[in-house]
């Protein structure tokens, strides 16, 4: 899996390879200016060649013989806005028409962004920001690509109000061209989350790109929030860090030195890196079933289901736990519900349970390797049996995953629910259901984010499998994923890789049997919630309009032969 940095890591990298004197600041920044220019050609082919662009260019280095391409390029006050002058300058090069704009005092720049000012200045002029909204009014609209080299990594406030309108104005434009150098300005790069005015009344632009051009690896904002909606088409450039971040890692192998060094890095479900080249989410040893075994070799899933009229969310779990190749799947049903789940289901077997009684009984069998509590059990039966199951294989440390009612059924008493939790254990919440269980972080997410780095849904997931003890998913188009010992994935079902017809009722119940069913394999908790959310939204990409969650577990042979193919 791809890692994904904060804005610190990502400067403790650079630094890193600063200071061991393999590269400078200078360099770094005219590489990332570089990768943003070819990752802009790449990305628009059509720049390249002026018989598609109209615009008479004739590829690098050649004399603009029609009307040259036209890039306007706002510029910030830090090394952000370096980057924009370095890619000024290249577009300027290649005979591009290039308007530079600076939001800020040119006299107040240093480092390698005043190194870049000044050698455009060499080659064009920078309009001020006094007269920034109306030039840019009349000359950025109009322009082939729009560069948006303002903030990056060091935003730590939100975008002044001007600059936040010519964002929105610049997004609503659909004639240019779009690109964020690092990521889209007004975004913090640990949460993803727009940074807002202290003030409520200014309208905070939600400017989307149509591309981001970030470098060496993914940052957290990316991937989440309104990060992960103003990025568009995220391109990662090598800018030549792998080296002093592998030293780093090694490094990291040292608890005592992980703080000062790089912290805990996340992962992208699905994604890989030069570091993380194999494709490893859906493993093919956990697919494969091997040639001698039998269906005990692959693990008994039991799902308990719901009253009468209430068995729908639990039959669909037990039908993912099947496809995903739990080798038997058991409903654990009311007497009440016999009859109707009996006359839907074939392959999935059936237990009558009526009453802790029967439940503690069915729990004594220990071939029951995996239980899934909560989708439409109705939080009544939920107060009651999540005790039971979970007291009955504490000591065992069977898998369980927690999801929907058996959730809810804690919301007056979270602390009794935790107790009881151990890191063999999955907690599957949409956000309300997490608001239920950790209102505390939940108001945190949802408070003004004034200040960056602001608190994320990686930070809040985090703290949340601390407290109960076990792995957390919280369900979204960016659902994360953390482990109690601090591991915290994210995948970001968005863009190239979105799924919004999973937004319909009984997909997340799928989801719960899925993860279920990859631990009745065998599969440890943190890698099964990421596998199975990764290969629900798989199913739901291919499956596109038209899905209910039926479809869900039917997709997944048709995922699974790609994979393996
Ligand atoms: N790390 C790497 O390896 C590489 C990094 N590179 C590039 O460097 C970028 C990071 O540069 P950076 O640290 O200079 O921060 P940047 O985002 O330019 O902003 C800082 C300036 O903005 C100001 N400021 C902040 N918020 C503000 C607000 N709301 N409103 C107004 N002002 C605000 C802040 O001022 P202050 O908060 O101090 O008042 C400061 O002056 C990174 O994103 C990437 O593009 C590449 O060149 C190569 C490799
Ligand atoms: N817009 C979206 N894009 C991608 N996935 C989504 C989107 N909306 C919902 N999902 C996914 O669909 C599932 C919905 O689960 P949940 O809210 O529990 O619904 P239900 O209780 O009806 O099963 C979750 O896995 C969630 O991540
Ligand atoms: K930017």
């Amino acid at each position: 899996m791809a890692e994904v940095l904060t804005a610190a890591q990502m400067r403790r990298i650079e630094e890193s390879a600063i200071a061991s004197g393999a590269v400078t600041g200078a360099t770094l920044m005219e590489r990332a200016g570089q990768g943003v220019v070819d990752a802009i050609l790449a990305h628009w082919p059509e720049l390249n060649h002026s018989e598609d662009a109209g615009s008479g260019m004739a590829g690098e280095g050649a004399v603009p013989t029609g009307l040259p391409l036209r890039a306007v390029v706002l510029c910030g006050p830090g090394n952000n806005g370096g980057d924009g002058f370095v890619i000024a300058r290249l577009l300027k090069r290649k005979g591009w028409a290039v308007e530079v704009f600076l939001f800020g005092d040119p006299l107040r720049l240093t480092g390698d962004a005043k190194l870049n000012y000044t050698r455009w200045c060499a080659l064009g002029s920078v309009q001020s920001d006094l007269d920034l909204i109306d030039r840019f009014a009349d000359a950025g609209l109009e322009a082939d690509l729009f560069v948006d080299a303002i903030f990056g990594t060091g935003l730590t406030r939100a975008l002044p109000d001007r600059l936040a309108d010519l964002l929105g104005k610049v997004a609503g434009c659909r004639t240019v061209r779009t690109v964020a150098v690092d990521i889209a300005s007004g975004i913090c790069t640990d949460s993803g989350r727009m940074l807002q005015p202290a003030d409520p009344q200014p309208a905070v632009s939600k400017a989307s790109f149509d591309l981001t051009v970030t470098f060496h690896r993914a940052k957290r904002g990316h991937l989440s929030q309104e990060g992960a909606l103003a990025s568009g088409h995220l391109a990662i450039v090598d800018i030549g860090l792998d080296l002093a971040h592998q030293t780093l890692r090694r490094k990291l192998a040292v608890p005592s030195l992980e703080d000062a060094c790089l912290g805990s890095i996340s992962h992208w479900v699905g994604q890989t890196d030069d570091a993380n080249p194999a494709f490893d989410v859906p493993l093919a040893g956990v697919l494969a079933k091997d040639a001698f075994g039998h269906k005990f070799r692959h693990g008994h899933a039991l799902v308990f289901s719901g009253e009468t009229c209430k068995t729908g969310a639990a039959r669909l779990a037990a039908r993912g736990a099947l496809r995903i190749g739990a080798g038997l799947v058991t409903l654990a049903v009311p007497g009440n519900a016999l009859s109707e789940v009996a006359a839907q289901v074939t392959a999935i077997m059936i237990a009558p349970v009526s009453g802790s009684g029967d439940a503690l009984n069915l729990l004594q069998d220990s071939r029951l390797n995996a239980l899934c509590i909560g989708p439409g059990l109705g939080v009544a039966l939920a107060r009651s049996l999540v005790p039971i199951a979970l007291k009955q294989t504490r000591a065992v440390r069977r898998s369980v995953v927690l999801d929907a009612d058996a959730l809810t059924a804690f919301a007056a008493a979270p602390d009794d629910l935790f107790a009881l939790l151990h890191s063999n254990c999955v907690l599957t919440p949409h956000f309300g259901e997490f608001t239920r269980l950790f209102p505390d972080l939940a108001q945190k997410l949802v408070a003004r984010p004034t200040h960056g780095p602001a608190y994320s849904r990686y930070d809040a997931v985090c703290e949340a499998a601390d407290r109960a003890g076990c792995v957390v998913l919280l369900k979204g188009p960016d659902t994360v994923i953390a482990s109690p010992e601090g591991q915290v994935s994210v995948n970001a079902a968005l863009f190239e890789n979105q799924a919004p017809w999973l937004a319909t009722a009984g997909s997340g119940d799928v989801l719960a049997g899925f993860i279920t069913g990859l631990m009745a394999r065998g599969v440890p908790a943190m890698r099964a919630a990421e596998m199975g959310v990764w290969l629900h939204a798989q199913c739901g990409r291919n499956l596109g309009p038209g899905l209910i969650a039926e479809d869900l577990p039917e997709e997944l042979p048709h995922v699974f032969r790609s994979i393996l193919s």
